[in-house]
């Protein structure tokens, strides 16, 4: 294989992606996976059955102020921040090892979108991908099996990127179209096309419309229909209206058991309690591609992966998370975990 030193870079914006990478045999991997888990932040389930009343609410906005740093960074949340930098060091700088590590495997990119591609705005519908970071990406896809997971809508992620060679998987994997134009890595000629949360569509239209109305009287709040998921964002909203927000939305979400609340970067999110998440739509992806026909890890929700993988039936192979400490990165990953 050759070209393996394609990594995402915005010359254009001056942005430089750091690369952070792991090596790991799968054993580890999973060891490592749970211990993050258990000690990482970023990504909190609130199950909204288990959460009502005052406490609860509070419960709710402890996890928003959580996942939304403060403007002036506090000498914790430093020290934080540098600790992770240690545990996860640049892939840049570990550039021989990973050429090294990836001898005679077939790598696959993951790619999330916000934060990684596009820059953290605060209107989501302004998350524009530069000319420049469509270049590298399509430079990429020439090279290896790329796809884009993201919790937004797939036809809304594919309006930002359009680029017909790539796989994709919106709705936090809920939705995945393998590429328009037809791709040199899969065999054969039936486009992938996957969509396991189907019969909540109605469901979610409902839940979108009462979602509406109950957030419309707090400046700054908006609702982004993600077609299998929904977004409730809260960036633009005023601190001390968190709380009601969160009621807001609390009221709506306990009519719907069948739906469950996680939360991402200042965005609360709904989506369908099935057993499905990112991690699921990778796993698809790769059986998919032909790369494995069982996988024993379970990967992780970072921004970016290079997945690196032998031939069918061999584990995987090595994780690297690719980061750009420019696009506010840094909470998003820790949602998932990382072997260290
Ligand atoms: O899990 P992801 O694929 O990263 O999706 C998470 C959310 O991403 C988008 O929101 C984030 O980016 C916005 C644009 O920069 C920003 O305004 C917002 O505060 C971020 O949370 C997307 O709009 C959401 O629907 C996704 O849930």
């Amino acid at each position: 294989m050759t070209r393996q030193n394609v990594v995402v870079a915005d010359t254009k914006s001056g942005i430089n992606v750091a690369i952070t990478m792991t090596v790991s045999n799968s054993s580890l991997f999973t060891k490592a996976v749970k211990k993050t888990r258990e000690t990482q932040g970023g990504c909190i389930n609130i199950p909204p059955k288990k959460v009502g009343g005052g406490a609860r609410i509070n419960a709710w906005v402890d996890s928003m102020r959580a996942s939304s740093p403060t403007r002036v960074k506090s000498a914790a949340s430093l020290s934080d921040q540098s600790s992770w930098m240690l545990r996860h060091p640049s892939a840049l700088n570990m550039f021989e090892q990973i050429i090294e590590a990836s001898k005679g495997k077939q790598i696959v990119m993951f790619l999330d979108y916000d934060g990684t591609l596009s820059p953290i705005v605060d209107d989501p519908d302004r998350a524009f991908m530069s000319d420049a970071m469509r270049t590298a990406v399509r430079e990429l896809a020439r090279y290896f099996p790329t796809a884009i997971v993201s919790g937004r809508c797939r036809d809304k992620v594919y309006n930002f990127v359009r680029l017909a060679e790539l796989y994709y998987a919106g709705s936090h994997g809920m939705d995945i179209k393998g590429p328009a134009k037809g791709s040199k890595y899969k065999k054969e000629t039936k486009a992938v096309l996957f969509q396991p949360a189907s019969e909540f569509l109605p469901m979610i239209d409902e839940v979108y419309k009462a979602l509406l109305e109950k957030t419309k009287s707090i400046p700054g709040a908006s609702v982004e229909h993600n077609k299998f998921c929904l977004s409730v964002h809260y960036r633009c909203v005023d601190e001390k209206k968190w709380s009601m927000l969160a009621q807001q939305v609390r009221s709506v979400l306990q009519q719907y058991p069948k739906l469950r609340l996680t939360q991402g970067r200042k965005v609360l999110e709904i989506r369908p309690t099935i057993k499905w998440d990112k991690g699921k739509a990778l796993e698809f992806l790769l059986e998919s591609l032909g790369e494995f026909k069982t996988l024993n890890f379970k990967l992780l929700y970072y921004n970016l992966y290079v997945c690196s993988t032998k031939s069918l039936e061999s584990p995987l192979f090595g994780c690297w998370n690719i980061c750009n400490p420019n696009f506010d990165n840094r909470k998003k990953c820790s949602k998932g975990s990382h072997p260290t």
